[in-house]
Parts: C-alpha cells; structure tokens; sequence
C-alpha cells in the first residue's frame, strides 16, 4: 500500500500506543504498590514502637520500683546501723565524732543528704555529700519529694524513726537525687528520660540541655508517661523513643481508601476506554467489508464505516480503513470498466458483424484472420475458404503492380490508403469497390493486423454517370435560357434605367411643386417618405418616419384638428387638410392630402398621400386680404372692411337691443402740412394719428380709415339707453379730440438732406351718431359725415352730433 507521506508522518501505531499506555499503567501501579508498601511499612513500624514503648514502660515500672527499693533498704540499713551506736544518746558528743561515725559507716556515699532530728525536730546532725552542712536541705518530717527552691533540684526523702536514748525517738531524713545524673544511668541507648515534678522538668537523660530539648517532631517519636510512684505528688517520667514516620495516619487511611479506586481508575483510563475506542474501529470495518460485499458498491453506509474506523489515530486500523476504502473504489472502477469494455466490445462485434460495408482483417503477414458476413455475401466467399489466404487471391488483375506499391507505401507512411480498386468475387466477376485500408498497432507501436473497408460504388458509378448526362442536358437547357435571360436582363436594365430616370423626374418634379408624397405600410407600420416630404419638414433623408413622428412636427395649436382628420380618415372619410408644421423654429403651412384603402371588414390596407408646402400661398393670401380689407399707410380696416363690422354691429345690437356709435373724423388743416413738408410727412402724420386712435378705443371697437384725412371709429354695444349710450360716445370722442390735439414731432428726411424733426399742430373735427339695427350702413354713415361737417362749420376741433342738426 503506498501511503500519502501526510499520513506518515502522523502515524502512531497500535503496538506503540500500547506500549505506552502499559508502560503508564506499569509506572502507576508501581507508583501505587510503592505508596502501599510504604505505609505497610509505615504501620508495622508504627506497631513495633508502640509494642518497644509499652516494653519500655513495663521496664521502667521495674526499673523504678527496682530504684525505689534499693533506696529503701540503704536507707533502713544506715537506720539499724545508727540505732545499734549509742552516740546520739550522748549530749555531749560532738559533730566532729558524729562524721566521723557516719563516715565509717559509709551514710555519705549512700545519700545525697543525711538528717538527723530531735523529737522536737531539731537538726542533731547533718550531712552532705558535697560536704556543705551550713544550710541543710528540709522539709516537713515526712516520707515523700522535696524540691529545693533554690536550686530546683528533686529529691526522694525517706523517713525512718530512731531510738535516740534519753532524747526519746527523733527522725532520720535520707535525701536521693533525682537529676540528670540519675536518669542517664537509668536510660537505655536510644531513650530519652525526662522527669516531670508538677509539670515541670526537672532532670533529663540528656543532662542539662535534655530539659530544653523539642528537636524531635511529635510525629517522630513515640512518647509515653509513667507515674514515679503512687502517690500524688510523685513526678512522672516521661520515656521518649523516636520513630520513623513515613505517612501520617490521615495519609494512610485516605491512601488505603484511594489506591484501589485509583487503580481502577487508571486500568479503565489508560486501557478501558482506549481498548473499547479500537474495538468500536474494528466494528466499524467489519461493517464497512460486510457492507462492500452485500452490495458491491461504495455505499454511503460503508463511507461512513470508513470514517469511524479513520477517526482517532493514524494507525494499523486507519491504514486499514484507508485500504478497504481505496481497494472498494478500485474493485468498483475496475468493474464499471470491465462492463464499459465488454459493451464496448458487443459493440464492435455487432458493427463488425452487421455492418453493409465488407470488413476483411489481415495479420501483420496480410493473412486473412476474419472477414465479416457483408464480405461472404459480396464476394460469395465462407470465411473458412479465406482464413489464412492473403487478400491478393480477390485481385481481378485489372490494376498494376505500381499501384499496390503506392497503396502499401501509402499505408506505412500515413497508416491507411484509401482509393478505388476492382476486385472479383467467387463466381469471377469484377466489382469497383472504394476501399479503405487501415494498420493496427499493439501498445509497442508495432504493426498487429490490417483492416480493410469495401464498399460496393457500382451502383454510385452508375449513377454518377446518369448525373453526368442529366447535367449534359441541363447545361444545354441552362444555356439556352441564360441566352433568354440576357435579353430580358437587357430589356429589364433599360426599362429599370427608364425608371430611375422617371423617379428621378418625379424628385424634380416634386421639389419644383413643393408636393412631397408618402405611402403607409399597415404591415410594418412603417410610413414611407418622399426626398421632398423630407424637405419640406426639415429632416434628413434617413429618419425612419412613423405617424407619431409626424406628429411631432405640427404645430401645437393644430395637432388635434390634424389628429382628428386623420381618425376621421381612418374611418373612411377624405383626408383633405391644411395645417402649420414647425421647422427649425419657423412655421410652415401644408396641405396634406391621402386616399387610404380598406379590405371588405374596413381594415386599413394601406395608404398613399401628399404634402405640399403652401406656406408662400398662404403669405400670398394674406397679403390680398390685407390689400382688401386693411388700409395699406396705417393697416386700419379700410371703408370694406368697415362696412362689413357695421353690419355685424347692427346684428349684434338687433340681439342686445343696445346702441352703437359712430364717429366720423377728419384733420382740420391737413393740406398746408402736405404743401409744406411734402407728402410723406403727412403720411407720417396720418400713421401717428391712427396709432392715437386705437389707443382711445376699446379692442371690440373699429377704427378704420375712410380716406385722405378721413377716419370712422365705430363703438358697438353700448346700452339700451339712449342717452346714456349719447354720453359714453362723447367721452370716447372727447378723449380722441384730445389724444389728436397733442403736437406732433415728426422724424423727416429728404432725400440726401440730414434728418430733421418736425413739429405739428394738428385737430380734428368729429360727427358722431348713435345707431341701431333699423337702419342702413349708408344713412348711418351719412349720419356722421353730416354731423362731422357741422364740426368743421362750427369752427373745427368740435365734436357734433347728428341729434343737434335739428
Ligand atoms: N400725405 C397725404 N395726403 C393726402 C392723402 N390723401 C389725401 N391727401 C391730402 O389731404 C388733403 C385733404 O384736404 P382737405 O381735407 O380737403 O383740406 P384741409 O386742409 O384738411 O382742410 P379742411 O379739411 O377743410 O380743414 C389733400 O390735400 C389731399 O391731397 C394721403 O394719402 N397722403
């Protein structure tokens, strides 16, 4: 198995992890025996102290009352000794005599003290061992402890009574030591003595420094009491023996509790729980083969098998997994591409044995090996009479030997040949064939087998040639009408250049008429336009034109008058209109005209219509009307004109039953201005005066010139009365009076004479009539003309009214 070097690296076997996870468990089992078998040591150890203590106790016990004992006899033995001497009995005797006995007798060596008392318990006699008699230890007479106070020091007295002759009885005190000394004999090696007098201590196996020692920890030794004697006062020794101690007993109980739960707890951490981890791995591939062998396929079952026996370390059981896992791939890629093959192959032989075309394979020594059933039945051949045959026995003899030279070299050089060849079959017929001739190559590149391709081309040379004469025949066919289509081409071309000429005329012709044209396709709902309709609106030529488009071009104030028409059009009605476009800024008047066609339901087919531009007709006619109507110095309506708007006042005040007025006016002493300046300033004069005229007036109202220095100013509906009508066309003539009288300043120039200006005075005299719609437009203006002259008789600069000629 080659292993992903990652994993490598990483890998941590199962024997190396068991190795450690023993040699762990080993290290703290051994850690665990060692902490048992020490505080087994620890309590055997604990067991022999306490047993030398109590041997030590039983052994002082003896020892003490062994002490006490001996003191006793010495003490009793050195009073039978004293009674046996008759020298206490004698006053007379002195101390000197008594040591002297005593020291014979060996009392000094025997005691630390020695008294003897009177009856009265007066010192007779005392004795030291240090010789000091001057200040001899007391106390009170009886059996039991003395502690000096001014040396501290214990001593055990004995008391015994003593026949003193004459004296009567009297008292022997013996005084032994209990010091340093003493309990350093008593000491065993490896004890320590220490005597306690009321709690206190007093003498030590140790000597002086004993009494102050506590170097020894509690723990480390075994310390034990013992009473001196029975009685109350007695000290107590105190026996110290030292132990070695390892664990205290808090240690050993919890320890002796804890290792075996520990233990237990180790062998499940360190083996438990790991041993159960694999075990499940294990599981995990035993399910992911028993998975792969049911079904034989890389289940996601067996994936997830994988994964668990992957998950932890990489080890024996990981590798493996991984190995199951690829060795499943594999079997399953492998199978997939077995069956690929095995289809691939009942391809092949089914093409191989189905195929029309005949196949013949060769070896690399050109012997027939196999020859399809296409072959047997084209050539007549069983394939058991061609197996090892070379393919040469087919040859009809009709091609040379260069050309199989050819056919071989071309297949070495390039691996196939392809070309026509004639072959024969059994019964010794030739046939054309197109073959093909293909080598085979092993993996080494060396040439295996031949395959050879025969299909049968008799039926497609047979073919070929009726082909070849139907294309005789169409050639001639096809000649002798592309002699016709020539000649209609010719004709076509000169009636075409005919056209093109014409359209080109139409063009001119258009632009000459200033009449566009345009055609609507109701298919595309495309509009299509002439050069001169693209003129005329001021766009260029290769602006896609629609109807919206179009619109865009009217005149705003038109475009629903246009709009309308149009519908109006669509529904069958004549398009006839002329309506105002605007171009670059500049309006342009039109007239368009359409006639559209419908299908039997009233569809709109298609449309074909005009435009000319009539802008200079309309300017033509304006001006006529201008001519006709309006006065040509001071564009007031003319006398047509106002008699045509009297006319429609007398209608108007036929309908409001309301008077009109008119006012006939002429300038007083116009001709000396003329004589004077010549007429064109007196053209001036008269362009001013109509300017002051139409100032004065309301715009319903019309001020026209009459001729000459004559004008009419026509007021319409005014009231129903009279004479309030009377009075509003005197203040209107009063205020045209007025405006008129103002000087005039005249700009004037003669010819190539510098600019002068002029001033003039000038009235007007004025006839005014009221009128109604019963009366003629010549008596009404006879009216005025009369009562405008009674104005210049009255001595001009007058207004006049008809109703005062009377
Ligand atoms: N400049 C000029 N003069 C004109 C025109 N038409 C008429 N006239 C002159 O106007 C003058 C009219 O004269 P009248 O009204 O008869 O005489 P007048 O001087 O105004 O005297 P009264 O009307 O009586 O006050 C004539 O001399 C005409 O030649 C015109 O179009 N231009």
């Amino acid at each position: 198995m080659d292993w992903p070097f990652s994993l490598k690296s990483r890998r941590r076997s199962i024997s190396r992890q068991a190795v450690i996870r023993l040699a762990i468990s080993l290290g703290l089992f051994v850690i665990a025996l060692s902490y048992t078998s020490a505080l087994l040591y620890k309590m055997a150890l604990n067991k022999a102290a306490h047993e030398r203590a109590a041997d030590l106790v039983a052994f002082y016990q003896f020892r003490l009352t062994q002490l006490e004992r001996d003191w006793e006899l010495q003490t009793r033995d050195f009073k039978t000794r004293i009674e046996f001497t008759r020298y206490l009995e004698d006053p007379q005797t002195d101390s000197i005599n008594l040591r002297a006995f005593f020291t014979i007798q060996g009392g000094g060596a025997r005691f630390y003290q020695f008294l003897v008392l009177d009856k009265n318990g007066q010192t007779r006699f005392a004795m030291r061992k240090d010789g000091q008699f001057s200040n001899p230890l007391k106390q009170n007479q009886s059996n039991g402890w003395y502690r000096e106070p001014s040396t501290g020091k214990l001593y055990r007295v004995f008391l015994e009574p003593i026949w003193m002759g004459n004296s009567g009885v009297g008292k022997m005190l013996a005084f032994f030591p209990v010091d340093n000394a003493l309990l350093y004999q008593l000491a065993s090696p490896g004890v320590i003595l220490i005597a306690r007098y009321q709690n206190e201590s007093v003498a030590s196996s140790l000597g002086s420094e004993g009494l102050k020692h506590h170097t020894v920890k509690s723990e480390t030794i075994e310390r034990r009491e013992l009473p001196w004697t029975n009685e109350l006062e007695a000290p107590k020794l105190e026996i110290e023996a030292p132990v070695k101690t390892i664990f205290s007993t808090l240690e050993l109980s919890i320890g002796a509790g804890m290792i075996p739960f520990v233990d237990a707890l180790i062998l499940w951490f360190a083996l438990g729980t790991w041993l159960m981890l694999q075990t499940r791995r294990i599981k995990a591939l035993g399910g992911a083969v028993a998975e792969f062998s049911q079904h034989q396929e890389v289940t996601s079952s067996l994936k997830q098998n994988i994964r668990q026996a992957q998950a932890g370390n990489v080890d024996e059981i990981h590798d493996v997994a991984v190995a199951i896992e690829s060795l499943a791939q594999q079997t399953v890629e492998q199978r997939l591409q077995h069956v690929r093959e095995e289809e691939q192959i009942r391809l092949w032989s089914s093409v191989f044995q189905s195929s029309a075309e005949s196949i013949i394979i060769t070896d690399r020594d050109n012997k027939i090996v196999a020859v399809n059933p296409a072959f047997q039945r084209r050539t007549g051949y069983l394939q058991e009479e061609v197996l090892g045959q070379n393919p040469r026995m087919l040859s009809c003899g009709r091609e040379q030997p260069e050309f199989y030279a050819a056919m071989w070299q071309s297949i070495k050089a390039n691996g196939f040949w392809q070309g026509e060849i004639w072959d024969s079959d059994k019964a010794g017929t030739s046939h054309p064939y197109l073959m093909t001739i293909s080598s085979v190559h092993d993996d080494a590149g060396e040439i295996t087998h031949y395959v050879g391709y025969y299909t049968d081309i008799s039926e497609r040379m047979r073919s070929d040639e009726e082909l070849k004469q139907h294309r005789d025949h169409l050639e001639e066919l096809v000649a002798g009408r592309t002699l016709a289509l020539e000649d209609a081409n010719q004709k076509l071309t000169l009636q075409s250049n005919l056209l093109i000429s014409r359209e080109a005329d139409l063009h001119r012709a258009q632009a000459v008429a200033k009449l566009g044209s345009w055609r609507l396709d109701v298919s595309n709902n495309s509009l299509y336009w002439s050069d001169e309709t693209y003129r005329i609106f001021g766009l260029p030529t290769d602006v896609r034109m629609n109807y919206e488009l179009f619109l865009l071009a009217v005149h705003e104030d038109d475009k629903m008058q246009v709009d309308q028409a149009w519908q109006a059009a669509l529904q069958g009605k004549p398009y006839d209109i002329e309506h105002r476009i605007v171009v670059a800024g500049k309006i342009k008047w039109v007239r368009e005209q359409a006639e559209l066609m419908f299908d039997e339901k009233g569809n709109l087919l298609d449309g074909i219509g005009t435009v000319q531009d009539i802008t200079e007709k309309k300017q033509m006619e304006e001006e006529v009307r201008q001519l006709a109507f309006y006065d040509s110095l001071t564009k007031l309506p003319n006398r047509r004109l106002l008699d045509d708007r009297l006319g429609q006042a007398m209608d108007a005040s036929k309908r409001s039953d309301c008077y009109g007025a008119l006012m006939f006016l002429d300038l007083d002493n116009f001709k000396p201005l003329n004589d004077t300046y010549g007429h064109a300033l007196g053209d001036l004069l008269l362009i001013e005066a109509a300017e002051r005229l139409i100032s004065c007036v309301r715009e319903i109202d019309t001020v026209a010139r009459f001729g000459g220095d004559e004008f009419v100013v026509m007021l319409s509906n005014l009231d129903a009365d009279k004479a309030k009508s009377t009075s509003q066309a005197t203040i209107i003539a009063e205020k045209i009076r007025s405006a008129l009288a103002n000087p005039y300043f005249l700009i004037f120039k003669h010819r190539n004479e510098p600019e002068k200006t002029v001033q003039h005075h000038c009235t007007v005299s004025i006839g005014v009539t009221l009128f109604m719609h019963s009366e003629t437009p010549e008596s009404i203006l006879k009216k005025a003309d009369m009562a405008m002259f009674q104005a210049k008789e009255t001595g001009r600069n007058n207004i006049h009214h008809y109703d005062e000629l009377s």
